[in-house]
């Protein structure tokens, strides 16, 4: 495994007893669990169970109401490495008012890359995921399959130590489907620890180190994927592999 981040690291990740509030409404509670550097995480469960806002906090997008969450590595204390150090892909990814090329330079700029770097990097991404050549194309008039891309070559191009994605393929045909999970273990194989939510079981099978499963805001289940898949310890996980209605 080549690494793409160098150096000290963030990771592991720990959150303990998170609890998230909102409205008067508990969402989330009783959250504990650790990330370790390295792996595969897949966040499975119904609609509705937390699986986003679960995400969302590890990233530092949301507050927890209670509770702690970690970044227990060297690096974890200083408030800029944190953030410079992860990325997310959301379902529908978020494109600024300019050329593709420019999405990713400008990602590159925020994130503190020196400009005589950014132009080289951004290309560089844009290839590896097939955009070479629609580089110069407004982001937003780029089709659905090709934006998800285009937000994965952002990603790839910031090199995180950490990369959150939030059900990235579901609106996609199973070409696009392929490309983003070939994506994804890519940044696994090139050292970034990978959290994702899917709802589709196969994607989760092939995908999966480990799985954590949440259910009506509470964390049941982070058990290896063997094993979660085989042998899942909650009943509602259970029922839930059986395809049964759970929420
Ligand atoms: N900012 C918010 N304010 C109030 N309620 C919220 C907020 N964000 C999420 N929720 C609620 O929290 C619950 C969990 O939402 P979340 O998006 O985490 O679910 P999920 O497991 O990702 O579901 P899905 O599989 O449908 O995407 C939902 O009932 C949602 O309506």
């Amino acid at each position: 495994m080549t690494e793409m981040s160098q150096g000290a690291s963030l990771l592991p990740l720990e959150l303990d007893g998170v609890r998230f509030e909102r409205e008067g409404q508990v969402l989330l509670q009783g959250v504990s669990l650790r990330l370790e550097r390295y792996g595969r995480t897949i966040i499975m469960g119904p609609n509705g169970a937390g699986k986003s806002l679960l995400m969302r906090l590890c990233h530092g997008l949301l507050k927890p109401s209670a509770g702690r969450i970690r970044w227990a590595g060297g690096l974890g204390g200083n408030a800029l490495a944190r953030r410079r150090r992860q990325a997310m892909v959301f379902q529908r990814p978020v494109m600024l008012r300019r050329s593709a090329l420019a999405n990713v330079t400008y990602a590159l700029a925020v994130e503190g890359v020196p400009r005589s770097e950014r132009q080289q990097r951004a290309v560089q991404a844009l290839d590896r995921f097939g955009l070479g050549e629609i580089g110069h194309r407004p982001a937003r008039v780029l089709s659905g399959g090709e934006q998800q891309r285009l937000a994965l070559a952002r990603a790839w191009a910031l090199r995180p130590e950490i990369l959150f994605l939030d059900e990235p393929t579901s609106a996609l045909d199973p070409a696009a489907i392929k490309a983003v999970e070939d994506a994804v273990q890519g940044f696994y194989h090139s050292g970034t620890r990978v959290v994702m939510t899917t709802h589709d079981l196969g994607q989760a099978r092939r995908l999966a180190d480990d799985v954590i499963f949440v259910c009506r805001g509470r964390l049941l289940e982070y058990t290896p994927a063997a094993e979660f898949f085989h042998q899942p310890r909650s009943a509602e996980a259970a029922a839930f592999l059986r395809g049964e209605l759970v929420w």
